[in-house]
């Protein structure tokens, strides 16, 4: 990294606020320098809340200098003691971590002065997606968790063995496409092929947010699913133990502009497959959910945030996986169900979903919260008109504020006591929060998923269970 430099109008602002504190520059100078770089050079962190990141930083490094001087104190009054190792010691260990080949992990360790060991971990890996993204993702541990993350990072959904996705340019109809378009279809003058989908709309505003009346259909279509239309079958894998199908939302779907379109990669109707542009950052979380992610920057209403993306399983496959592993604490399957109806009865060995367990995206880490989470899954057509194998977007359902956890409702039925695996205690920390709720008084108001095993749980969409 360039060494900083006051004449950086950045630097200096960020010095103007420390002296004011009677900081010298040469104390905020180095810890800054070390701030940017665990945060990807991204200085919203940095700036937020008058550079609190900052002045913190620099005073717990002024208490670890003082403990350490009264370490160096004790040791030496113990005259006998002179010669012997300096009882506080620090350990900076640098080591790849297994989800970021290029990351750092940084383990500061602490011994007091009474003998007892009192462990501080900072875990910092500079990028998780290890450059597969076209922004960084850093990982940071202010708490002092167990360990870091063991996952493969992949950028794309990838098929893991035998789940059918058929994606081939035979199947996509000239009829789907905009073959005749050029540049950005949302400037054209009217809309092309790829909006019928969406009503002759396009699902994306020209300043590429989603717009408001399609967002808020996707968020009644979660809070009130009676009042939509429901397909029912007639061997329905959700409702196997009590027989009778609840029906399944004929969900909205955006529709992006394909390989075979005459549009670039710029057209504003390529939101989702452009990939990740916010700024985000994986950290762990004080409530007890375990990491979480959150955004470094503010996000409007109906921002692209990331895709669900993992291995594509059928549920036969995620089934025999959940049995053979029992010792996974926090759990990353998604169901895709949107196939429902169009046949008559989907078998679990066809039905799919992406397990994000042993490989996935920043998206595995996306944490629940009863009914005000701040992002919506949307399905969304990319390569293939196919609605039995699809990608989940996140888009953001109002404003979000920089440092924000973002989170998503998994719908889970806490009360849901039917089934072997139960759901995991919820420490969403929301004033609606269902887990808080006595039984039988959650009711139906929402689309409701079941925290079952697969096989059986072919209908649920975020499988988020742990296990008893
Ligand atoms: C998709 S993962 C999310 C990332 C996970 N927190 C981690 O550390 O890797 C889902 C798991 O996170 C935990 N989790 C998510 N939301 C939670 C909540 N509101 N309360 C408690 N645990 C939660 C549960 O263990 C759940 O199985």
């Amino acid at each position: 990294m360039q060494p900083l430099l006051l004449t950086d109008e950045k630097v200096r602002k960020a010095c103007e606020t420390t002296r004011e504190l009677k900081i010298p520059d040469e104390k905020t100078l180095p810890v800054l320098s070390k701030l940017l770089q665990e945060n990807g050079e991204n200085w919203n962190h940095i700036k937020l809340d008058n550079y609190t990141a900052l002045i913190d930083a620099i005073y717990s490094l002024d208490e670890e200098e003082e403990e350490d001087k009264k370490q160096t104190e004790t040791s030496s009054n113990r005259g006998k003691n002179v010669d012997s190792p300096v009882t506080l010691k620090r350990k900076y260990e640098t080591r790849s971590a297994t989800s970021g080949g290029s990351s750092t992990e940084e383990v500061v360790k602490k011994q007091t002065s009474n003998g007892v060991r009192k462990k501080k971990y900072k875990t910092i890996i500079r990028d998780i997606t290890k450059g597969s993204e076209s922004v960084e993702i850093s990982l940071v541990d202010e708490v002092g968790s167990e360990q870091v993350p063991k996952f493969t990072y992949i950028p794309h959904n990838i098929v893991y063995q035998s789940a059918y996705v058929h994606v081939s340019l035979a199947r996509i109809s000239d009829d789907d496409c905009c073959g005749s378009c050029k540049g950005d279809c949302l400037s054209a003058d009217f809309p092309c092929a790829c909006a019928r989908e969406t009503g002759g709309e396009y699902a994306y505003s020209k300043d590429g947010l989603l717009k408001e009346e399609f967002l808020d259909t996707c968020l009644k279509m979660k809070k009130a699913p009676d009042t939509f239309s429901k397909f029912y079958c007639q061997d329905c894998p959700l409702e196997r133990d009590n027989g009778k199908c609840e029906g399944h939302l004929i969900r909205k779907f955006i529709k992006e502009c394909w390989r075979k379109c005459g549009c670039d990669m710029m057209c504003g109707n390529r939101v989702v497959q452009r990939g990740i542009k916010c700024q985000l950052q994986v950290y762990f979380t004080q409530e007890g959910k375990g990491w979480g992610i959150r955004t470094l920057q503010d996000l409007p209403k109906g921002t692209f945030v990331f895709e669900y993306i993992g291995e594509i399983l059928t549920n036969t496959e995620l089934y025999e996986r959940n049995i053979r592993s029992t010792s996974e604490r926090h759990t990353y399957p998604v169901t895709l169900d949107a196939d429902w109806g169009s046949e008559k009865d989907l078998k679990d060995e066809e039905a799919l979903c992406l397990d994000a367990t042993i490989c996935g995206n920043v998206a595995r880490f996306v944490n629940h919260r009863c009914e005000d989470a701040n992002l919506i899954d949307i399905p969304v057509q990319i390569e293939t008109p196919d609605r039995h194998y699809y990608h989940i977007a996140f888009f953001t359902i109002r404003d979000v504020k920089a440092m924000d956890e973002l989170t998503w409702d998994y719908l889970i039925d806490f009360h849901d006591e039917s089934h072997p695996v139960k759901a995991f205690k919820c420490c969403c920390g929301s004033e609606l929060c269902r887990d808080k709720k006595p039984k039988g008084t959650q009711g139906k108001s929402g689309e409701r998923r079941k925290a079952v095993p697969a096989k059986k749980q072919a209908g649920s969409k975020a499988v988020a269970v742990k296990r008893k």
